[in-house]
């Protein structure tokens, strides 16, 4: 699968982690950085992440910060994107299930990297449910008041 990963300073190594995991298991990553431990705005990192996705660049998208929050909102203010901010497995798994996550979030200083895997293990192997949920995910491309 095509895979863009990005974060911001404070999950720098386990970016590195999981750019080498990914990598690994066969999958075709676009490492969008940033690539040293100086400090940047999980904004900047997280639009590009979203750009990547919605252009279809990347098929699915892996977004890291410390806690997994700010980059998670960044992504999310494309329309294209829906990015599920988990910290364990099943939630991942849910998050494709229900939801069709096409980018994964988490915290760096809260998931430990076997966890980290094992969520994206999940987002990653994990088809989208359909049938009701179409209706919901397809309600979350056209907001209403
Ligand atoms: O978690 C984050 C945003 O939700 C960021 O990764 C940072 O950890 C957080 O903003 C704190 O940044 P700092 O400059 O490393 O203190």
């Amino acid at each position: 699968m095509r895979i863009a990963i990005a974060s911001d300073h404070a999950a720098i190594e386990m970016k590195a982690a999981l750019v080498e995991w990914l990598i690994e298991a066969g999958h075709e990553v676009n490492d969008l950085g940033p690539m040293t431990t100086d400090s940047v705005d999980y904004p900047d990192y997280g639009y590009k992440l979203a750009y990547a996705v919605a252009s279809g660049d990347a098929e699915r998208g892996v977004a890291l910060c410390g806690s997994g929050i700010g980059i998670s909102m960044a992504v999310n203010r494309n329309p294209a994107c829906r990015c599920a901010l988990v910290s364990e497995g099943l939630s991942a798994k849910l998050s494709r299930e229900h939801n069709d996550a096409n980018v994964i979030a988490m915290g760096a200083r809260l998931v430990g990297i076997e966890i980290a895997k094992d969520c994206l293990d999940n987002f990653l192997n994990t088809e989208f449910g359909g049938d009701r949920h179409q209706r919901r995910v397809d309600k979350l491309s056209a907001p209403k008041n």
